[in-house]
């Protein structure tokens, strides 16, 4: 209960010419390439996508897509924002158009305030079950997206929040020390599972991360900065400018060589969620499912709304 309580308180590879001379000719995986030179039916197409708790604003010129989260009042992560999330994001990979996706939130002052307690209180092995078995889907989804990923951090991130910033390629983050990001899931007495530990440990290495999750440390923008957590800290209203910007630096590589590259640098640390997603799930049921868990839980929510009133 008194950690709970703490807790509240380019340079490109190939020559630029190389790139440039590809650029128009690249494809993304099977997909062809949406061309640079705009012709009058390319000028001005974009394509906007609303779910109750997701917007998706897909710019067909450029290939980028912005993804709104919505889901007041914090983004936590339901099994039914989850879902929602799981099919934009399989939509948006199937698109041919779509090659960069923007990540950020549409509530004021918070990304996403990680997996939605609710769903792990009170609830059925059953139900428990799923909704792992959806996190998972969206982990899997995003870390191995061929897109370019950028999360655009405007907010809060704790736990699931983070990671869901870490499987992006980049990370920019508002510089307002009023906002935090970490896996802090030692706070509420639970532990970050093995693929989150992964997550974090290929982005700011093994010390780091040592500290982070077992700490359960939450940063400031700028101490994000340093350790690696996220790579670009900006002022607040330059957050989605600035991954416009990366965006499209990102996506002046050759598609194919920065695809394969992606998918050689993460591969070993899907394949190990994926030949053990059933015990994952099985060994999430029986942890979250505990008395003595669950009584953490609950002295954080409660904890959550004292900080309230
Ligand atoms: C051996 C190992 C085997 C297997 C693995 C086992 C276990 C792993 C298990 C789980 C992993 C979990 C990862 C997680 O993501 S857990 C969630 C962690 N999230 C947090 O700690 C964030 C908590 N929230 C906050 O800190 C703040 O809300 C905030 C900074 C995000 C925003 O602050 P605000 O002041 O703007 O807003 P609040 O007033 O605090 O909140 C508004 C409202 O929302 C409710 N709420 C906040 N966060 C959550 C949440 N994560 N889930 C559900 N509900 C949430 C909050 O209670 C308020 O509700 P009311 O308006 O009072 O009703």
């Amino acid at each position: 209960m008194m950690a709970v309580r703490s807790c509240l308180g380019v340079k490109f590879g190939v020559s630029g010419l190389l790139s440039q001379l590809t650029s128009s000719t690249r494809h993304h995986g099977s997909r062809p390439c949406v061309s640079p030179i705009l012709t009058p039916q390319h000028r001005n197409t974009s394509s906007s996508s609303t779910s109750s708790k997701v917007k998706v604003d897909l710019d067909q010129n450029t290939g980028v897509a912005v993804m709104h989260m919505q889901s007041p009042p914090v983004n936590s992560l339901s099994l039914d924002f989850i879902t929602e999330l799981c099919i934009s994001l399989e939509k948006l990979e199937m698109d041919k158009g779509c090659r960069g996706l923007i990540i950020t939130s549409s509530q004021p002052k918070v990304f996403s305030a990680g997996l939605d307690i609710l769903e792990m209180y009170g609830k059925s092995p059953e139900r428990c079950g799923e909704f792992w078995k959806s996190v998972q889907e969206l982990w899997l989804k995003l870390y191995s997206s061929n897109m370019v990923t950028i999360a655009a951090v405007n907010g809060s991130s704790p736990a699931g929040g983070c990671l869901m910033a870490l499987t992006c390629d980049y990370r920019i983050m508002a510089d307002n020390p009023a906002y935090s990001i970490g896996l802090n899931e030692t706070q509420l007495g639970i532990v970050a599972p093995f693929w989150f530990k992964d997550t974090l440990m290929n982005t700011i290495g093994l010390r780091n991360s040592e500290m982070a999750l077992q700490l359960g440390l939450l940063y400031k923008p700028q101490d994000a900065l340093k350790v690696g957590l996220v790579d670009q800290v900006v002022p607040e209203d330059q957050v989605l400018p600035a991954a416009v910007k990366s965006v499209n630096k990102w996506l002046a590589v050759p598609e194919h060589a920065r695809q394969i590259t992606k998918s050689m640098m993460r591969k070993s640390t899907i394949d190990r969620l994926t030949s053990n997603r059933e015990a994952d799930i099985q060994n999430f049921v029986s942890f979250i499912t505990r008395e003595s868990i669950q009584k953490s839980l609950r002295g954080y929510m409660e904890l959550l709304k004292q900080k309230k009133a």
